[in-house]
């Protein structure tokens, strides 16, 4: 499956002699510019098409073989075994409680970005109804902030578009990782050692095929540690950049462990870690800092500008981070059965993230596949997991910062920037050198005092905007939420 996805290509929308368009760099560019909704139909279903089809079968396979060797290793099926390393009996509750905790947020970015959408494409995107899933600059709908520029609080204020800029300043791919890696060293983390900078392969091959999804590996001997990415030069790989080399960093600071404590504390501390520091990196005061961002008035219309395009990553991403696995942990366990994989799936994605598919799907597509992570078997609650807890880590190390201050609002917990802090750095550190040695909530104490998942921390940083989000939705009149769908999947038998 992972070849198939890997080397899938398609033709153009205006043009079909030209018919090796790849994922990455091709459609992904195409769904984040293009603002022909033709063209994005276009795309959105000859990827889907391309992939699919030819999974299906493969995949009802792969559930059958991951199921056969979860019961060798004496668990129930595969979702048991992956929610193991989670060591809670009530973390599936203490999901879905986080959900219900943060849904308010997203239903409220959710119907303002669907009115302004309306405002754009006109009728293609309904009133009252889920977004059409191949309007939000994403392949998946799980990061609307390539839809930004028409979406922004206060539009005649500059929008931060970073990705231009990184092209105007003739940022390279290494200077992008040398970026990264200067903030880690800023807080008395570590720098890549050199094996990192000869061994990893940080663009697209032209001479041969090579799955593109970003990654990182740890190969245990303490020294060598690489990241493999198809790097483009875009705000999105310059966040992704930042988010696998918090994948090493982690591996550093765990070295010293015995082998089998050399992971992270659950799998959502892995995925936190880049993101952590990003969420410093992408402050305007940081951008200032690294001369990424040129104006100098700081006024609360473009913080909330900013504010917003962080949200259209961070708030939009919770429900598709947590439905992936509600569909795949039903999959195990044999609530969903072949013939329905594709119906259940739209169930989910309307339910959740209130998107619907562009055209009319049947249980003959296979849609998960066009996600790298159902295809590749890699688990995607750490990815929900993460989300929560960065807001806690970025709260406790903005604190021992002095950056943020509960009681004191000339420090908001959105604004904060921990750049060359090295006892924020320090405090990190201590947390990642555990690895796996001790249970998950020991370690997020050590950090932040805390023993939980908290959603406090990431509706603390995006209050300014929960709060013009509820004000401008109901100025406009906005319908808050979405009723069923008009497209979806239809079962064919
Ligand atoms: O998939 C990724 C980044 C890839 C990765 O760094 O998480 C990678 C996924 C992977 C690839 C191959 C085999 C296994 C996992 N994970 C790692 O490289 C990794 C994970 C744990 C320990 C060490 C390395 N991000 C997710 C979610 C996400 C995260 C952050 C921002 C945006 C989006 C996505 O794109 O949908
Ligand atoms: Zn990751």
């Amino acid at each position: 499956m992972e070849k198939i996805y890997s080397t899938a290509k398609i033709c153009a929308f205006d043009n079909n002699s030209t018919c090796d368009l790849a994922l990455e760099p091709e459609l992904t560019q195409t769904l984040a510019n293009s603002r022909n909704p033709e063209e994005l139909k276009h795309v959105w279903v000859e990827w889907r098409n391309a992939v699919g089809p030819h999974c299906r079968l493969l995949f009802e396979e792969y559930v059958d073989l991951s199921n056969e060797a979860a019961r060798l290793n004496n668990f129930t099926n595969t979702a048991e075994s992956w929610l193991d390393g989670y060591e809670d009996p009530q973390f599936r509750q203490q999901i879905e409680s986080l959900w219900e905790q943060l849904k308010p947020l997203y239903l409220q970015i959710h119907a303002y970005v669907r009115f302004q959408l309306r405002k754009k494409y006109g009728d293609v995107v309904s009133e009252k109804g889920p977004i059409p899933a191949h309007l939000l600059g994403n392949m998946w709908a799980q990061r609307w902030r390539n839809v930004a520029q028409f979406n922004l609080p206060y539009p005649d204020k500059e929008e931060v578009d970073l990705t231009a800029e990184l092209r105007a300043q003739n940022y390279t791919v290494d200077k992008i990782f040398r970026t990264a890696e200067d903030f880690f060293k800023s807080i008395n983390l570590t720098e890549m050692p050199q094996t990192f900078w000869e061994r990893s392969i940080l663009e697209k091959p032209k001479d041969r095929e090579m799955v593109c999804h970003a990654s990182a590996w740890d190969f245990y001997d303490r020294k060598d540690f690489r990241i493999k990415q198809c790097t483009a030069i875009t705000m999105e790989h310059f966040t992704t950049a930042h988010h696998e080399m918090g994948h090493v960093e982690y591996f550093i600071q765990y070295k010293n462990q015995p082998v089998k404590f050399r992971r992270g504390a659950n799998s959502g501390f892995h995925e936190a870690v880049g993101d952590l520091i990003s969420l410093s990196v992408e402050s305007r005061k940081h951008l200032r800092k690294i001369g990424l961002l040129k104006s100098e008035s700081d006024d609360p219309e473009n913080v909330l500008n900013n504010l917003f395009q962080i949200g259209l990553d961070k708030i939009v991403f919770l429900p598709f981070g947590y439905l992936m696995d509600l569909w795949r942990w039903d999959v195990f366990e044999g609530k969903i059965t072949p013939d329905e994989y594709n119906c259940k799936w739209w169930e989910l994605r309307e339910k959740y993230q209130g998107v619907e598919p562009p055209v009319n799907r049947t249980d003959q597509d296979f849609d998960p596949a066009a996600k790298y992570h159902i295809i590749a078997s890699v688990p995607y609650i750490r990815y929900f997991v993460s989300f929560v807890i960065q807001f806690q880590f970025h709260r406790a190390v903005c604190e021992k910062a002095g950056q943020y201050d509960a009681n004191d609002p000339s420090k908001p917990l959105h604004e904060c920037d921990i750049y060359q802090n090295t006892e924020a750095g320090n405090a990190l550190k201590k947390m990642l050198q555990l690895g796996s040695s001790r249970p998950w909530p020991d370690a997020i104490e050590v950090l932040t005092g805390q023993r939980t998942m908290d959603a406090s921390a990431l509706l603390e940083y995006f209050k300014p905007l929960h709060k013009w989000l509820e004000q401008e939705n109901k100025k406009n009149k906005v319908f808050i939420g979405w009723e069923k769908s008009t497209k979806g999947c239809v079962n064919t038998k």
